[in-house]
């Protein structure tokens, strides 16, 4: 099923481009991988999937509804957006603030209204799976970019969201988190997720990704190719080792 669609969609930043007409399709399920130079555009479509940011031309829509700034200005609309699309930050600081992490993971939950021992239940469900429980009563401030990273994954996954949106999720992970992130991501997506993840690490995510979305220096999409695709196209493997 078509989730996601975008038409001629661009941003303008108050002095560069931020992105520069796009136009794709995501599919219910998919393992989109966002990949490109510094600047190219990946953090800035991630916040306008989010509905973090507004496009400045052309649409999106998601499940069939476009997402504008009229549509986001209704608080039980974006509360609904962000119920659905959940997304993890590259700079995991800004989505962390309370006091311990079960606290943390607890926060979506209770915004939702579900009785404590639900919210009790996902909290531990959500650490288990992403490998957070040892932190629990830590504060979230005070942990490794890793584990910070792993946190964030956790309070996402708390509100259950069908798409889950990350944001170099690999940077500041040792190589066997980098592997269980992975595996981890690939679990969600057998569970009917979608997944569109940023990366600059194309030997790490070249056999997890579906679908590589790939961006050039002028903000607009150079390539957008299957996984088998992508395999035989030397060049652009090359190069994008080089990212
Ligand atoms: N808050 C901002 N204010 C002004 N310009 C911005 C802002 N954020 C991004 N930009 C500019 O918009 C363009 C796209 O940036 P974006 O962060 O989306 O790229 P990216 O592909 O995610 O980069 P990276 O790989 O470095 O994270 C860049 O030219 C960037 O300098």
């Amino acid at each position: 099923m078509e989730l996601i669609k975008t038409a001629a969609l661009s941003y303008d930043y108050p002095q560069t481009c931020g992105l520069d007409h796009l136009d794709l399709t995501i599919q219910t399920g998919e393992f989109v991988c966002l990949m490109g130079p510094n600047g190219s555009g990946k953090s800035t479509l991630l916040r306008i999937l989010s509905g973090l940011a507004v496009a400045s031309a052309g649409t999106y829509t998601f499940d069939g509804q476009v997402i504008d700034a009229a549509w986001l200005a209704r608080p039980a609309q974006r509360q609904q957006l962000h119920q659905q699309i959940g997304m993890v930050f590259q700079n995991t600081d800004v989505q962390l603030f309370n006091s311990s992490v079960a606290e943390e993971v607890a926060f979506g939950p209770r915004q939702l209204g579900l009785s404590p021992a639900a919210i009790d239940q996902r909290v531990t469900d959500c650490l288990a799976l992403t490998g957070a429980t040892a932190f629990r009563d830590r504060v979230p401030y005070q942990l490794s970019g890793g584990e910070k990273k792993r946190v964030a994954l956790a309070s996402v996954l708390a509100l259950n969201p069908t798409v889950l949106l990350l944001d170099e999720p690999l940077n500041g992970l040792t190589i066997s988190a980098q592997t269980e992130m992975l595996a981890l991501l690939q679990q969600l997506q057998a569970a009917e997720k979608t997944i569109i993840m940023a990366s600059h690490n194309y030997q790490q995510v070249q056999t997890v990704g579906d679908r590589f979305i790939i961006f050039n220096e002028q903000h607009q999409i150079a390539a957008d190719v299957t996984q088998a695709e992508l395999a035989a196209q030397t060049t652009r493997q090359a190069e994008l080792m080089k990212l």
